[in-house]
């Protein structure tokens, strides 16, 4: 602006013959001065602006070289995760603000950032990152003073949470109607808190005064929903004892499955933080049984038919190939967000946060070689769904679930399409998660925990078709580490002979 004026200054005055006299020379001098402050403004403005930017690439560059130096390890802690999505949702997105508009230098630049922004984590990437910050928390009970120093269950990360993350996580929590969360979290933030932009305290007293109402709120607890569902079944069961039989079966020489069998063991108690008993991990060799050929392998997955956890221990390296080249294959395919029925309509939901692909045998001869290994082990060879593959998001999890359609979702209208229900499930575990990121089975209260490599697969419904509400399952949320799966569901159609109906509506899986 004050160049423009210098000039207009200038301009407005009369062309002289400067050079014919010297009075009019010293005009020139004054000139001369404005010019210089002119300038002087101009390099203070555009050191201060640079100095902002300077010191915004500083305060990125020191956040973001911890997750350069291992990538996958820093993506793997929830802390981590919160902290770049909101360097983008927060910082990089208003980048633009900072970079001068004039130059053509600058407006390149900013286009740049401008398009690149609008594909990157926004506002509503940084509410999902709350809720699930908020939702691990809950769920694994984690000390909230660890928490915010980086520290998740003895895995520490580079960042922490002030005062503001407290707040916005604890206004996720309200949102969604989890006044108890909300209240540590509002009180963690008070607890943080120094003057700073964008928050006061009273912002955070205005949600802990309701704290009254939080106490005396009675909301729908889904986990007595769940109870009171399986109430019925539960008292008609025997009760037997807890306890696996562990199985490996060889073929040709080559470990091909492991089987945990497990007999069902009744609890009241549905609640999946509160599962604690896990699967054992390492299959001790002493176990080894009889090498079987594939028909034998095939009559004794047979035998048992409820909960089987099957570890696919082909060797190590060769699990290794198959689960790499199953993940180069996604990269061709655009992972979506899961989609499923909610309130709202059929859209993203909270109920699973996980990203989804379903490749078919065509895609990949991995893909075609592990849909002929489930087939061929389970007997199940007639028609199934494509191979779904899931990637959990931040704390993803999957709530408690059947993988067959309920009666409920009948009196929906939901159809089966041509091939009728989900009989059975194979889950197979393309990765191993650090902490968290177990299936929980509710009924026999136990829990899968990821073995890359692994599977776990159980039929879902009675042969007489009826849903075996025994099957509630759930994917607990991922605290550390990145969780890759796939589900392969067999339909009805095609196994009409394969799994005949018993004689009565409860008869069990059993093929004979
Ligand atoms: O990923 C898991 O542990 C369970 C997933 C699941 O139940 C499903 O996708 O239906
Ligand atoms: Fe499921």
């Amino acid at each position: 602006f004050l160049v423009l004026l210098n000039f207009a200054i200038i301009a407005s005055a009369d062309k002289n013959d400067w050079f014919s006299t010297t009075a009019g020379m010293q005009n020139l001098i004054d000139v001369e001065n404005n010019f210089l402050s002119t300038l002087e403004g101009y390099i203070e403005g555009m050191q201060m602006s640079l100095d902002k930017i300077k010191t915004f690439k500083d305060i990125m560059r020191k956040d973001v070289i911890p997750a350069v130096s291992d990538p996958e390890v820093y993506i793997g802690h929830p802390i981590n995760q919160y902290a770049l999505i909101k360097r983008f949702a927060l910082k990089w997105s208003r980048v633009g603000e900072l970079l001068d508009g004039y130059s053509r230098k600058g407006k390149e630049t900013r286009a740049q950032y401008h398009d690149a922004i609008k594909m990157l984590p926004n506002e509503d990437d940084m509410i999902g990152a709350a809720e699930a910050i908020a939702r691990l928390q809950s769920y694994y009970s984690l000390n909230m003073d660890d928490l915010t120093n980086g520290n998740v269950k003895d895995v520490t990360s580079p960042s922490l949470l002030n005062s503001k993350d407290c707040f916005r996580i604890g206004k996720s929590a309200y949102t969604n109607r989890r006044f108890d969360l909300c209240e540590i979290w509002m009180n963690k933030s008070l607890e943080l808190y120094v003057e700073q932009k964008g928050i006061t305290r009273e912002n955070i007293w205005s949600y802990l005064k309701h704290k009254i109402s939080f106490k005396t709120y009675q909301g729908v607890n889904q986990t007595m929903h769940i109870n009171a569902f399986l109430e019925d079944d539960t008292n008609n069961q025997e009760s037997s004892t807890a306890g696996y039989d562990i199985i490996l079966i060889y073929i040709n020489s080559e470990v091909l499955l492991v089987l945990f069998i497990n007999r069902i063991a009744h609890t009241q108690n549905y609640e999946y933080k509160k599962i604690n008993s896990t699967l054992p991990k390492n299959i001790t060799l002493h176990l080894l049984q009889n090498s079987l050929t594939l028909p034998q392998a095939h009559f004794v997955f047979q035998q048992y038919t409820h909960f089987v956890q099957c570890q696919a221990a082909w060797s190590k390296k060769s699990v290794n190939v198959f689960v790499n080249i199953l993940i180069q294959v996604l990269l061709f395919y655009q992972l979506l967000r899961a989609n499923g029925a909610s309130s709202d309509g059929f859209g993203k939901i909270k109920y699973r946060i996980s990203n989804t692909a379903w490749l078919d045998d065509k895609d990949s001869s991995s893909v075609k070689r592990l849909s002929q290994r489930l087939a061929d082990v389970t007997g199940l060879t007639g028609s199934s769904e494509l191979l779904q593959v899931a990637n959990y998001g931040m704390a993803g999890h999957y709530i408690a679930h059947f993988d067959a359609m309920t009666p409920d979702d009948r009196n929906e209208n939901y159809e089966y399409g041509n091939t009728g229900q989900r009989i059975a499930t194979a889950l197979v575990y393309l990765s191993e998660v650090q902490k968290g990121g177990s299936t929980a089975f509710f009924y026999p209260n136990i829990v899968a925990e990821p073995i890359k490599g692994s599977a776990v697969f159980w039929y879902n419904l009675y042969p007489s078709g009826a849903l075996d509400k025994r099957t509630l399952h759930a994917a607990c949320p991922v605290l550390i580490g990145n969780k890759w799966a796939c589900n392969k569901w067999f339909r009805e159609l095609g196994h009409e002979f394969v799994r005949k109906c018993g004689l009565f509506q409860n008869a069990e899986n059993r093929m004979f």
